[in-house]
């Protein structure tokens, strides 16, 4: 099979990265979750590549368990603003809650991310799997999973409500007849729900490309149909071939059946490829990286999903213990697989921690290997691109360098940006204002 369009890229900008001693590396700058320079440098990089967008992941709590990056990092709307300045062509995704937003402020800083960067921002929708960003937000506890789903469903139809306040035409700026705005083409969304109640209008209007792209990560069941009901793009994570055909077919099938046109949503499954000259060359990058871990600090890591659980009473070398249903109600989805993984491949508890620390990639090899493989998702429909993660030192410009060429080379990839916004950049239409057309 082949397919006609070409593959898309994003590129996670993570600082320090995602691991708990990658920071001790002597190339890496530990300063750097916080660094404007590292943030810009990436994406420049990223944008050479022709990628279609950078990706700020977020979190709303830390303890003294957290990884280094989260300890000490930039907030998305902030840091991607800045990028907006510092780029041209590449999308600006960030990580922003359902259960600690108001819909009017983020709508608010989304819209004028959008306006700031001509049509590049984009939201990638998270429901926070955190308990502790309750205590954060003025709350006592983390709503359940399901609830968190029902209050994502009812913000993300507020934000785009308030994101159709204003027809494109609205503003009329009339000098000779003082006329600013049409006020036939200004829509008061009136939302009466059982989370939110908002009257509206938003006081900005509609951007280049409509509205910002709605991004989704989340791959429970309920988050599968979430997605499958809303996003435009998903971000997931799949270990091989296999896992990630399923997620893709179940969620582009879930689309159909809720009445969507599954060809509009883009499927990146995150991965962090290791390109060296030879195999072995990788696979030392890959160990040498690995080894900066300490097996106390892997199992802390490992715990943060489950609720920071202490997982150290257990002995290391004996089967992954049985946690029943610690951690079902944050990150469940990454819970569920942890266990299964552990249950159907006898793992111990240091093999479970030492592969959630620091998983090896099976995007590891020459240029020519991570193409391959590269392709063979793409081909066989388990993803419509990739978030590039390059925790290690090198691998991510190397990528750009070496993989995306080859990838050109063979009219997998684009030879340059197709459109000026991210919609069109990631093949997506500009969508109708809803609030104008109920009205007509
Ligand atoms: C690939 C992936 C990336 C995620 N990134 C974030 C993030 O940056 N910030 C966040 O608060 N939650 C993030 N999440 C958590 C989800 O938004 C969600 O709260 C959690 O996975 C529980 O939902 P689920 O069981 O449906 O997956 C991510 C989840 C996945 C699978």
């Amino acid at each position: 099979m082949t397919r006609k369009e070409t593959i898309q890229f994003g590129a996670i900008i993570h600082g320090v990265g995602g691991t708990t001693d990658g920071w001790r590396h002597p190339d890496i700058n530990p300063a750097a979750s916080t660094d404007l320079d590292f943030y810009k440098t990436r994406a420049k990089i990223a944008e050479q590549g022709l990628f279609s967008f950078v990706f700020i992941a977020d979190g709303l709590f830390i303890s003294e368990k957290s990884i280094p990056h989260f300890l000490n990092r930039f907030e998305p709307i902030t840091i991607l603003s800045a990028l907006a300045e510092s780029t041209k062509n590449i999308g600006l995704v960030g990580t922003f809650s359902t259960s600690f937003t108001e819909p009017f402020t983020l709508a608010r800083q989304l819209s004028s991310l959008d306006h700031i960067s001509s049509g590049r921002a984009g939201w990638n929708l998270v429901t926070s799997p955190q308990e502790g960003a309750a205590r954060n937000h003025s709350k006592k506890n983390l709503p359940t999973h399901s609830d968190r789903y029902t209050i994502a469903a009812e913000h993300l139809k507020v934000v785009r409500g308030l994101w159709n306040s204003w027809e494109d035409d609205a503003f009329t700026y009339n000098k000779a007849t003082g006329e600013f705005f049409n006020p036939e083409k200004l829509h008061r969304l009136n939302h009466q729900g059982d989370y939110f109640q908002v009257e509206g209008p938003l006081n900005i209007g509609r951007s280049k490309q409509g509205e910002p792209v709605v991004f989704q990560a989340g791959a429970s069941s309920t988050g599968r149909d979430f997605a499958a009901q809303n996003a435009e793009a998903i971000f997931t994570h799949s270990d091989s071939l296999e896992e990630a055909v399923e997620f893709y077919q179940d969620v582009k099938t879930r689309a159909e059946k809720a009445g969507r046109n599954a060809a509009e949503i883009r499927i990146f499954p995150g991965i962090s490829p290791i390109v060296a000259d030879t195999l072995e060359e990788a696979e030392a990058k890959y160990t040498e990286f690995a080894n900066l871990i300490p097996i106390e600090n892997a199992v802390t890591y490992l715990a943060r999903y489950f609720d920071d659980y202490d997982l150290s009473q257990f002995d290391l070398d004996e089967p992954f213990p049985d946690l029943g249903d610690i951690g079902k109600n944050a990150f469940q989805s990454t819970t569920d697989r942890i266990k299964k993984e552990a249950k159907e491949r006898h793992l111990t508890l240091r093999q479970v921690a030492t592969e959630a620390a620091t998983p090896k990639t099976p995007f590891i090899g020459t240029k020519e290997q991570v193409a391959d493989l590269i392709e063979v998702w793409f081909q066989n429909e388990a993803a419509d691109g990739f978030i590039i993660a390059s925790d290690i030192p090198g691998t991510f410009e190397t990528f750009v360098e070496q993989v995306i060429p080859l990838l050109q080379s063979r009219g997998l990839y684009r030879n340059e940006y197709p459109a000026t916004t991210l919609r069109g950049n990631l093949g997506l239409t500009i969508p109708q204002n809803k609030q104008a057309v109920e009205t007509k």
